[in-house]
């Protein structure tokens, strides 16, 4: 019964997420608490949720081959099919008799036994017969695509920029998990602190790769220890941390963080000076930035003050020279996060990668001039993409001959990452593939005079 429950479960958040919905946490939670899963169903019902959405233009290549006509299925019986192809072919614990008698009997529930017997016969054609073998797809751009789903236009993009064989890594990255990365506030605890902890509650840590405050913790719902219900620690990937880390963060700065919700970096700097200086926060509208003032307050942060406001507009909040450091985490295509977040593979169009570079071009033309000179600006985003990261660096210092990539950037980065792929004497782009973390671009601007 609680098998049946989890599937049924299962299905209800993929039809409320639905093809064009965000993938949320939210919706996730809800749904356990709601139907009261234990701890282990709760680990295969995420599992199916989450493997579901990222292996879903794979699965619809399935569903076209057993179903005569897949745009005609019920919504919720296409989830179904989605659902339980997944477990088929990538889950090895369930058995398949078992997940066909599942999908049958929710079929029967949600409709009619006209359209159980459908699930029935498509679920064990799929067994009898195996399902299609992705590789005899003869392009390969479109086989790399099914393999993995991406949209092809993505496949194609990054195989012209990176290469055939990068591009086949990054997407098997991404349609992997990864374990979850925690930053420690060191205003409150040590590293070792926190690990001597976790290991108390029975979770299995590491220290992270890029920064002394970051924790890798291996396996279990790490919401539920007692570091987040006392605010020691907060959410962070690696390669996000490594922002903060490379922004030379000593006592009494003035930090500007132009685009800062919902605060990860923000907090970050906040707490590497020490709750000195001030760290003055922006984000487009005032909801957003009050995310960020939450924050602060629930890790005890005194030293942030955050406001809803088009960053593009500041010269008329700041005078010019004002800022001791700068940080533009700028809005992006988000291409580097789809691990996490496999909507954003599906609702990206190539033509949103013109507009953000636009937007992120203006927000260094507009903000730069805030920097103080020998002052450093760190543009970042979470995107693997060379037109918003190295393409937007190389246009804003062609028209601004006062700054230049600060001449210690590529010293100062942690010795793995100088090995790295994709550093360029534009910056560091992270691929999701390299270290186990999101994908991400940093770079370090310095003004010359
Ligand atoms: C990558 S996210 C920032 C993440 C944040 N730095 C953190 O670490 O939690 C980019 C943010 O930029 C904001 N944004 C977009 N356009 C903006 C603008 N013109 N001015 C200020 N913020 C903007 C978005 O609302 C979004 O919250």
């Amino acid at each position: 019964m609680t098998k049946h429950i989890l599937r049924n479960s299962a299905l209800d958040v993929l039809i409320r997420i639905g093809d064009n919905g965000a993938f949320s946490h939210l919706i996730i939670d809800q749904t356990i608490k709601k139907n009261q899963l234990s701890m282990k169903d709760q680990a295969l019902f995420t599992e199916i949720v989450y493997g579901t959405l990222q292996r879903k233009l794979t699965l619809a290549y399935f569903t076209k081959r057993f179903v005569a006509k897949p745009n005609k299925l019920e919504d919720w019986v296409k989830w179904l099919l989605y659902m339980s192809f997944y477990q088929m072919q990538y889950l090895d614990k369930v058995p398949d008799h078992a997940i066909i008698h599942e999908a049958v009997s929710i079929a029967k529930k949600r409709g009619h036994l006209g359209i159980a017997k459908l699930v029935n016969g498509v679920l064990r054609n799929a067994q009898r017969n195996g399902f299609p073998n992705i590789e005899e797809i003869e392009d390969e751009a479109e086989r790399i695509s099914i393999a993995t789903s991406h949209p092809l236009w993505l496949v194609k993009r990054w195989i012209n920029t990176y290469g055939f064989e990068k591009t086949v890594e990054i997407c098997e990255a991404n349609v992997t998990t990864k374990p979850i990365s925690i930053r420690i506030n060191l205003l409150r605890i040590t590293r070792e602190e926190a690990i001597d902890q976790l290991l108390e509650e029975g979770y299995e840590s590491t220290p992270s790769l890029f920064s002394e405050q970051g924790i890798i913790v291996q396996k279990g719902n790490i919401l539920k220890s007692k570091l987040f219900a006392e605010n020691l620690v907060t959410i962070q990937d690696q390669s996000s941390m490594l922002v903060a880390e490379m922004m030379n963060l000593t006592e009494d700065l003035i930090v500007l963080d132009a685009c800062s919700a919902p605060g990860g970096k923000a907090t970050h700097i906040a707490e590497k000076l020490r709750n000195s200086g001030q760290v003055i926060a922006y984000d487009l509208h005032e909801k957003k930035a009050n995310l960020v003032t939450q924050k602060a307050k629930a890790l005890g942060l005194t030293n942030v003050v955050a406001k809803g406001m088009d960053a593009r507009k500041l010269s008329a909040e700041h005078p010019e020279d004002f800022f001791d450091r700068i940080l533009i985490d700028a809005p992006c295509s988000g291409l580097g996060v789809i691990r996490g977040k496999p909507d954003i593979k599906y609702s990206k169009k190539e033509s949103d990668i013109h507009t953000l570079a636009k937007i992120q071009l203006e927000l260094l033309d507009n903000i730069s001039p805030l920097l103080k000179k020998n002052g450093t600006l760190l543009y970042s985003t979470c995107t693997v993409d060379r037109a918003e990261n190295e393409g937007v660096i190389s246009t804003f210092l062609t028209s601004h001959p006062d700054f230049e990539i600060d001449p210690n950037f590529i010293d100062e980065l942690p010795t793995l990452l100088k090995e790295s792929p994709g550093l360029t004497d534009l910056g560091l782009q992270i691929f999701p593939d390299d270290f186990q973390t999101d994908g991400f671009f940093l770079t370090r601007l310095r003004k010359k005079r």
